[in-house]
């Protein structure tokens, strides 16, 4: 049903962001200290300002193109010339191995189009009770409110989505320790990536480095289990017909390993994104009382309209506008890396064969010859007259091109559903003092969680 935009007059907001120096960070930044734990720290200035960067890293040379032109180039015009980088591929294949995220060329078209289906706008519908169940299932916990840490209900209702929606609700997922694992295994990227970096064997050497280790060997066990339950039957699930779809496509060998790889893919990419997003919209109207409750009488309204209806995200302007800024100040991929397969051209750069070429949705979504007051909140630069003539991809929290995110219907739907049922019954407040900061290399998290003060709504 189409909703009439309402925009809101609301007071300009800046959430905090990191610091930012006047010259270029030196390279040697990345390698420790906060810089090599967030994606998002240590940029300068200068950064929101150009069109193109290049850095050599350790030998080896990366471009940052940051016009929507160069982006566009790479992810979609020219885009067979631009491959998943072997380095990415080396940090994410304990835990994900050639799955549909991390593979290229004809296997990648392969498992894409196994997937595909499932994640067409009538088969999302299908998953509508799902995400009203675990927006339910989650809340039904916090009694009468109270300082709750609503990062990790985001994880636990997301992780309860997945699970349910393509995993048949198997409990092995959901599990406090399955939590606890997937955080220790995310964790662990970062010592990881500055080991690939500097070109030495994959090791884990620190105690966050072990405990990340083990993560992954958890998970890689319990999906391997999950996936042999499917093999014996019984089961008809996302899972099991992918299972049965890859048997047909790939020698026999090659589709075990890849069930249990885009098990992991899909366990982690499905659900991790999203929890990031929900945490991220509810810091940002934590802020903003008076925004925070436009929405939640437009979501009371559109339950109202009809609770059980998949229609209902359609029913959330407002909301779905929030969403889209709260995205675009805190995408939760905050950059999509590439690998030149032969030499190119982005604008006036010469782009050489085996070049990384780095997109920053954290800094395109932030550039000042983008974005109008670009720090600041402002859900109603999404209504239509204010979108009109702004560069597709001058906005890419799903990436785009042939590889935009398989999920992304599903995760805005997701979305949309369990913050309306939250907003209707429940307020959120900042906890006084607690300043909230973004950390993490693969996806953009609050650090520490994020406790909010959390009340029943009249
Ligand atoms: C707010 C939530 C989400 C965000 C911000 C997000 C973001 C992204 C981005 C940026 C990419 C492109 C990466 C690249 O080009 O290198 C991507 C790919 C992918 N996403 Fe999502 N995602 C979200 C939710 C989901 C969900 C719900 C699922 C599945 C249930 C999912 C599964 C995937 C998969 C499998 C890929 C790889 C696609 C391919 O390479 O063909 N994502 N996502």
């Amino acid at each position: 049903m189409a909703t009439v935009e309402k925009p809101l007059a609301a007071a300009r907001y800046v959430p905090p962001h990191p610091p930012r120096g006047e010259g270029p960070v030196p390279v040697w930044r990345g390698l420790i200290g906060e810089r090599a734990r967030t994606a998002v720290y240590g940029w300068s200035e200068r950064a929101f300002e150009t069109w193109h960067m290049e850095r050599n890293v350790l030998g080896i040379r990366v471009h940052i193109p940051l016009h929507p032109d160069a982006v566009q180039h790479v992810l979609l015009d020219n885009a067979a010339n631009y491959v998943k980088p072997d380095m990415v591929k080396k940090i994410l294949a304990p835990t994900i191995g050639r799955g549909l995220l991390s593979s290229d060329g004809a296997d990648w078209r392969e498992q894409r189009r196994i997937v595909a289906a499932r994640f067409a706008p009538a088969a999302v519908d299908t998953l509508f009770p799902a995400f009203v169940g675990a927006a339910r299932g989650t809340a039904a916990h916090w009694g009468r409110g109270g300082t709750i840490d609503m990062a990790e209900q985001a994880t636990a209702t997301t992780m309860r989505v997945i699970s349910d929606s393509l995993f048949a609700g198997d409990a092995r997922l959901t599990s406090k320790a399955a939590i606890d694992h997937i955080a220790a295994a995310i964790d662990g990227v970062a010592e990881a990536r500055v080991q690939v970096l500097l070109g030495l064997p994959l090791f884990p050497m620190t105690p966050k480095g072990r405990r990340g280790r083990r993560g992954q060997i958890y998970l890689r066990k319990t999906l391997a289990a999950v996936v042999e339950d499917r093999r014996r039957g019984g089961y008809d699930d996302f899972l099991s017909r992918m299972i049965e779809a890859l048997d047909a496509q790939f020698p026999p060998e090659e589709a075990r390993a890849l069930a249990v790889d885009n098990a992991a893919t899909f366990y982690l990419a499905g659900h991790e994104t999203t929890a990031n997003a929900l945490a991220w919209a509810l810091f940002l109207l934590s802020e903003q009382p008076d925004l925070q409750q436009a929405a939640a009488a437009e979501a009371r309204e559109a339950l109202a309209t009809g609770e059980g209806d998949p229609g209902l995200p359609g029913r959330l302007p407002l909301l779905r506008r929030i969403l889209d800024e709260t995205l675009r100040l805190y995408p939760s991929a905050p950059r999509i890396d590439r690998q030149a397969v032969a030499a190119d051209r982005l604008g006036e750069h010469d782009v050489r064969p085996g070049d990384i070429v780095s997109l920053w949705p954290w800094l395109i979504h932030r550039h000042r010859l983008l974005w109008e007051d670009p720090d600041a909140f402002d859900a109603d630069r999404w209504t239509e007259a204010r979108s009109a003539g702004r560069h597709r991809f001058q906005y890419l929290p799903f990436g785009g091109g042939p590889r935009v995110c398989v999920g992304m219907r599903m995760a805005v739907s997701e979305a949309l559903t369990v913050l309306s049922h939250w907003l209707t019954a429940w307020r959120f407040a900042p906890v006084p003092g607690r300043e909230v900061r973004a950390s993490g290399l693969v996806t953009l998290r609050p650090a520490g969680g994020l406790p909010l003060r959390v009340t029943p709504r009249d």
